[in-house]
C-alpha cells in the first residue's frame, strides 16, 4: 500500500522524466538528421560551385588564347607593341586574376633558329638568345616570343624553347595534333624566384598557317606557326578562382588521376588533419582535356560547429524535460513556482528559434521556404537582397511572384505535383532559371529546391543565388572575344561567321558577296617614324571612317596591324562592288589629322567575288590578299579584282620573302657604287653606295622591290648594317687604291634610323673598317625628319658629333614643311631625280629644281643633283651654281673594282671643258 501511495505520488514525475528525455532524444535525432542533410547539401553545392568555378575560369583562359590566336591569323607581323595592347586589353589582373600572363611561342624549324635570334635582336634586344641549346639537334625547337606582361617574372621566360622540357613539348605536341587547347602537367615555370615557390602548369593553342587544309594531324603539323600560351601559378591562380571562399575546407588538386604528393598542384592548407573529416567529395575535372582530381573534406572541427544546433536541442531538450519534472515537482508544493518555470522553459526554446534564424540570415545564399501550395513560408536576408522584396511583401504569397509573368501559368500546381509528377527528379539539383526583382528587371539564378522532412504538411527550401555578375562578364570576354582591343571593329573570329552567313544566303538568292581586303600604305613606316601612338590613333580614325562609308548589312573587320576586310553581301557582280571600292579609297584619302600630324593615307585594296573567285573563307581570303598585292605593286592608292594568273605572281611575292630572310646568311648581297661629280671643279669627289641582290633562282632582285619589303618584314636592321659596314670597308679600300680622299654615301632607311642603336652601327661600321668618320656621309629620307621630335633632333646631332655628315635623299617628294631644314643639323639636300629628268623640258620641274638650289644655299646647304642622263642636264645644274651631281651621265653603279678602274677619267680634267665632255661622252 505504501509502495503503491509512492508510487502513484512520483508517477507524474517518473512519466515527465521519461516521456520528456525520449521525445528530447526523438527531436535531437530529427534535428542532426536535418542537419547533417543541409551539410550534406551545402557542401556538393560548394563543391559544385569549386568544380565549376574553375571549369568556368578556364574555359574563360581559352577564350583569352583564341582572342590572341586571332590576332595572330589575322595579322602576318603582329608585332610586339601590338601584342602588349591586346594583352592590356585583357586587364589581366582585373578580370583574370591568377593568370601569370599571355604569350606567343614561335616554332623554329632547323634552318629558322639563326634568322629568329637576328630579327629578335633587331627589335630592340641585342643580346637575346633562344635557351637553353642542350640537345637541340635531336628534337625541334621553339622560342617564346612574346609574354605579356612583360614583367621582372616573365622576362625569365624570354626566348625560352619550352620544346625542351618533355612535361611541356607532351601538352604542345597534342595541341598542335589535335587544334584544340592542351594543358601541361606540373611543371616548375621559369617564372618562380626563390621565395614561395609554387606548382605550376601551362595551357597552350596553336596557330597554324592558313594557307592549307588542316584536316590530318601531318597537315597541322606542317602548318603549325606557334603557339598562343599562359602559364599559371597554382596557387595565384586558385586563390583567383576561388578567392575567400576556402575558408574551413580543404582542398587539393591533382594533376591526373593518382593522388600523391609528385603530382599534387594545389593545396590551401596542408596542416588541416582530414583523418576523420565526416564530409569528403572527389571529383574528377577535365581541364582543357587534361583530368584533374579535385579533393575538398570538410575537416572535424569545422563540421562540428556546423553540428551544434543539434547538441543545443539536446541540451535544450533535456534542461527542458528536467524543467518540466521540476515543474510537475514544483506543481505539488506551488503553483506560482510552476508558472516561472513554464516562463523560462519558453524562453529557451525561444533562444533555439533565434539561433536558427541567425544562421539563415547569415548565409550567402537566398533561402526560402515554400508550402504546398507554394506559398512562401520564410525568406532570409539574402534573398531580400537578391529579389528587392521585404520578407513582409513575400510571405503569405505565391512563390510565383519571383518569377517573370510568362512561367507562372507553367509554375502554377508545379509544387503541387512535385510529388507525383517526374518534377520530384529535380530536387536537389541546382539549375539556371529567370528570376524577377522588384523593379521589374529580370535576372539569372541558380535555383536548388529540397523537400523539408517535415512530419504533416510538405514544405520545400530553395536556395537561390544571383548569377548577373557572372553572366557579365561572360559577356564582356565574349565582346573581347570577337572584337578588336584597339578599334573595336568586329575581329577575325567574326569573320568567319559573318561571311559564312553571306555565303549561305548568297547561295539561296543566286546572287554574290564580295571580299574586299585593304592595306593601308606605308603605315609601318608612319608607325616606326612618328611612334606607335600615332599609328594607333591613325587606326581607329581609319576604322570609324570605313564603318561610317558602307551599309549597315556590311561587315569591317580589323585583321590586326593596318589590316582591314570587308564583306559586302549581296552583290550581283563587279559593277556593284567599284562604285563602293573607290568610294572608300576616296574617302580615306581624305587629309586626316593625328595627334597633330596632318597626313594622307591610301589605301590598296583586293577585291574576289564569291562564287566566281572561291567557295568559302579561306579561298575568298585568300583571293583578296592576292589581288591586295597586285594592287599595292601596281602603285599604291589602288585597286584590283582577283585574277587566277595573280596566284602565281603572288607565289613569286612568298618566295621572294622567304628568299629573303635567308639572303643575308647566304652571302647574297653585294653592293655597286655610282660616282658623284664636284659641278664646279668637273673631279670625282665619291659615290653613294647601293645595295644588290643575287639570288641563284630568282636573279638579280631590284632593291626598289626587295627594300621595301624588308622593312615590312623587319629585316632592314640587320640589311641596313652590313650595307653600312662593308661600304665602309669598300670605301677605305678604294680610296688607297685611288690615293685620294673619298666621300661614301649610305641610305639609311627610317625603320633602322629609329631602331635606337643606329649610332652604335655607325660606330661599329667606322671601328670595323678604319675609315674616318669625316668622309661618310649618311642619307635619310624627308619621312625621318617628319617626326620633329626632341628625340629625332638629339639622334641627328648625336651622328653630327661623330662627324658623320648627313644629306637628305629623294628632296620634294616628302610631304613635310621646309621650315624643318632650319631646324635640323643638315648638310646636304639631294634633289629627286623626278625633277631631273624633264629639267630641260619642263619649266615647273626647271623651277622647282632653281628654288631648292636657291633655298639650300641660302641656308648654307650644299645639293647634290641625282639622276643625270644628259650633258644639257649637266649644263642646266652647272648654271645654276647646284654643287653634285650624280646619274648615268657620268655612270652607272658599279662594283669597287670598276669604280676604281673607271675613276682614272674623272681625275684627268680639274673643270668641265670640252675634251672633258668629249671623255664623258665617250661614257655613254
Ligand atoms: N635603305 C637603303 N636603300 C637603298 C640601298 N640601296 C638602294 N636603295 C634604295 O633602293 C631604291 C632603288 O635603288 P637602285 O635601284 O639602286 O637605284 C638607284 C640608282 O641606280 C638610280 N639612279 C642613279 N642614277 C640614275 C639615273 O641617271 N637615272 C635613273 N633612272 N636612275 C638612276 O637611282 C637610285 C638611287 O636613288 P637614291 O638612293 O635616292 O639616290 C632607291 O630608293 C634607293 O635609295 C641601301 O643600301 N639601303
Amino acid at each position: 500500500m505504501l509502495l503503491n501511495a509512492t508510487v502513484r505520488k512520483n508517477l507524474p514525475l517518473a512519466i515527465t522524466l521519461v516521456v520528456g528525455t525520449l521525445v528530447t532524444l526523438g527531436a535531437w535525432r530529427f534535428v542532426q538528421d536535418v542537419e547533417h542533410e543541409r551539410s550534406a547539401l551545402a557542401f556538393s553545392q560548394r563543391v559544385d560551385n569549386t568544380a565549376d568555378a574553375i571549369l568556368d575560369r578556364f574555359a574563360a583562359y581559352q577564350q583569352v588564347l583564341h582572342g590572341g590566336a586571332a590576332l595572330l591569323h589575322a595579322s602576318r607581323d603582329v608585332s610586339r607593341n601590338e601584342w602588349r595592347v591586346y594583352v592590356e586589353h585583357l586587364m589581366l589582373e582585373e578580370m583574370f586574376p591568377g593568370i601569370q600572363g599571355v604569350g606567343y611561342a614561335v616554332n623554329l624549324g632547323p634552318d629558322d633558329l639563326m634568322a629568329h635570334e637576328r630579327a629578335v635582336r633587331a627589335d630592340g634586344f641585342p643580346d637575346y638568345r633562344v635557351h637553353p641549346q642542350a640537345d637541340r639537334a635531336s628534337r625541334p625547337s621553339s622560342a617564346i616570343l612574346y609574354l605579356e606582361p612583360f614583367d621582372v617574372r616573365n622576362q625569365r621566360a624570354f626566348g625560352y624553347d619550352m620544346y625542351s622540357n618533355a612535361i611541356r613539348r607532351a601538352a604542345m605536341a597534342k595541341a598542335r595534333d589535335s587544334g584544340r587547347p592542351a594543358l601541361s602537367g606540373r611543371v616548375t615555370l621559369l617564372q618562380e624566384m626563390d621565395q614561395d615557390l609554387q606548382a605550376g602548369t601551362l595551357l597552350y593553342l596553336p596557330v597554324y598557317r592558313e594557307d592549307g587544309p588542316l584536316e590530318t594531324v601531318a597537315q597541322r603539323r606542317a602548318a603549325l606557326l606557334g603557339w598562343v600560351y599562359s602559364p599559371f601559378r597554382m596557387n595565384n591562380l586558385m586563390q583567383g578562382i576561388l578567392g575567400p571562399d576556402l575558408s574551413g575546407v580543404r582542398l587539393r588538386v591533382f594533376d591526373g588521376l593518382e593522388q600523391g604528393d609528385e603530382n599534387l598542384l594545389f593545396d590551401n592548407d596542408p596542416q588541416a588533419d582530414v583523418g576523420q573529416a565526416p564530409l569528403t567529395a572527389q571529383r574528377v575535372l577535365q581541364v582543357a582535356g587534361r583530368p584533374w582530381t579535385m579533393s575538398l573534406a570538410l575537416p572535424p572541427v569545422v563540421a562540428a560547429t556546423g553540428l551544434s544546433q543539434a547538441s543545443t536541442v539536446l541540451i535544450g531538450g533535456l534542461v527542458t524535460t528536467l524543467l518540466l519534472a521540476w515543474v510537475v515537482f514544483s506543481l505539488r508544493t506551488s503553483e506560482e513556482r510552476a508558472g516561472r518555470l513554464a516562463w523560462e522553459m519558453t524562453d529557451a526554446l525561444r533562444a533555439s528559434e533565434r539561433r536558427y534564424r541567425a544562421i539563415l540570415e547569415h548565409t550567402a545564399d537566398g533561402i526560402l521556404t515554400i508550402d504546398e501550395r507554394g506559398i512562401v513560408r520564410s525568406f532570409n536576408k539574402a534573398a531580400e537582397a537578391i529579389f528587392g522584396y521585404s520578407a513582409d511583401e513575400v510571405i503569405g504569397h505565391n512563390v510565383s511572384r519571383l518569377m517573370p509573368e510568362r512561367y507562372r501559368a507553367q509554375h502554377d500546381g508545379y509544387v503541387a505535383r512535385m510529388e507525383t509528377s517526374a518534377s520530384h527528379r529535380n530536387l536537389g539539383m541546382r539549375r539556371e532559371v529567370v528570376g524577377l526583382r522588384s523593379d521589374g528587371e529580370e535576372f539569372p539564378l541558380w535555383l536548388a529546391v529540397n523537400k523539408i522532412p517535415t512530419r504533416g504538411a510538405l514544405e520545400y527550401v530553395g536556395m537561390v543565388s544571383d548569377l548577373t555578375e557572372r553572366k557579365r562578364i561572360q559577356a564582356e570576354l565574349q565582346y573581347t572575344a570577337h572584337h578588336d582591343a584597339l578599334t573595336t571593329l568586329p575581329n577575325r573570329a567574326v569573320l568567319k561567321d559573318r561571311l559564312d552567313q553571306a555565303i549561305r544566303h548568297a547561295r539561296r538568292e543566286g546572287n554574290k558577296v564580295a571580299v574586299l581586303m585593304l592595306d593601308l600604305d606605308h603605315f609601318k613606316r608612319i608607325n616606326d617614324t612618328l611612334g606607335h601612338h600615332v599609328g594607333d590613333d591613325l587606326l581607329i580614325s581609319i576604322a570609324l571612317r570605313l564603318e561610317a562609308s558602307v551599309r549597315d548589312v556590311d561587315t569591317v573587320v580589323r585583321m590586326g596591324g593596318d589590316e582591314f576586310v570587308i564583306v559586302l553581301p549581296s552583290v550581283n557582280g563587279r559593277d556593284d562592288v567599284v562604285p563602293v571600292v573607290e568610294k572608300l579609297i576616296r574617302i580615306l584619302a581624305q587629309p586626316i589629322s593625328v595627334v597633330g600630324h596632318e597626313m594622307i593615307i591610301t589605301p590598296s585594296i583586293g577585291v574576289c567575288l564569291c562564287p566566281d573567285d572561291g567557295q568559302d573563307e579561306r579561298a575568298l581570303l585568300k583571293h583578296a590578299d592576292t589581288a591586295m598585292y597586285q594592287a599595292k605593286a601596281a602603285g599604291r592608292g589602288n585597286y584590283k579584282f582577283f585574277e587566277s594568273h595573280m596566284l602565281r605572281t603572288n607565289q613569286r611575292r612568298l618566295e621572294t620573302e622567304t628568299a629573303l630572310r635567308r639572303a643575308l646568311d647566304r652571302d647574297e648581297f653585294s653592293l655597286r657604287f655610282q660616282p658623284q661629280i664636284n659641278i664646279h671643279s668637273g673631279q670625282l669627289i665619291g659615290c653613294e653606295a647601293l645595295v644588290r641582290w643575287h639570288h641563284p633562282q630568282l636573279g638579280d632582285v631590284s632593291p626598289g622591290l626587295f627594300i621595301p619589303m624588308a622593312e615590312e618584314m623587319g629585316l632592314i636592321g640587320s640589311i641596313g648594317d652590313w650595307v653600312l659596314i662593308s661600304a665602309c670597308q669598300q670605301a677605305a679600300k678604294m680610296q688607297q687604291e685611288l690615293g685620294q680622299p673619298l666621300q661614301v654615301a649610305v641610305n639609311i632607311s627610317p625603320q633602322q634610323f629609329f631602331r635606337n642603336d643606329i649610332i652604335s652601327s655607325i660606330n661599329r661600321a667606322l671601328a670595323m673598317s678604319g675609315f674616318p668618320a669625316s668622309q661618310l656621309e649618311v642619307e635619310i629620307t624627308e619621312g625621318v625628319l617628319l617626326e620633329n621630335s626632341r628625340e629625332t633632333v638629339q639622334l641627328l646631332h648625336k651622328i653630327r658629333s661623330l662627324g658623320v655628315s648627313l644629306a637628305v635623299d629623294d628632296f620634294g617628294t616628302g610631304y613635310s614643311s621646309l621650315s624643318y631644314l632650319t631646324r635640323f643639323p643638315i648638310d646636304k639636300l639631294k634633289i629627286d631625280q623626278s625633277f631631273v629628268r624633264d629639267i630641260t623640258t619642263d619649266a615647273s620641274d626647271a623651277a622647282v629644281a632653281s628654288a631648292i638650289i636657291a633655298m639650300a644655299h641660302s641656308l648654307k646647304l650644299a645639293v647634290v643633283a641625282e639622276g643625270v642622263e644628259t650633258l644639257e642636264q649637266y649644263e642646266f645644274l652647272s648654271q645654276r651654281q647646284c654643287d653634285v651631281a650624280q646619274g648615268f651621265y657620268f655612270g652607272r653603279p658599279v662594283t669597287s673594282t670598276e669604280f676604281v678602274d673607271s675613276a682614272q677619267q674623272f681625275q684627268t680634267q680639274p673643270a668641265l671643258g670640252d675634251a672633258r665632255r668629249a671623255s664623258l661622252d665617250q661614257l655613254h
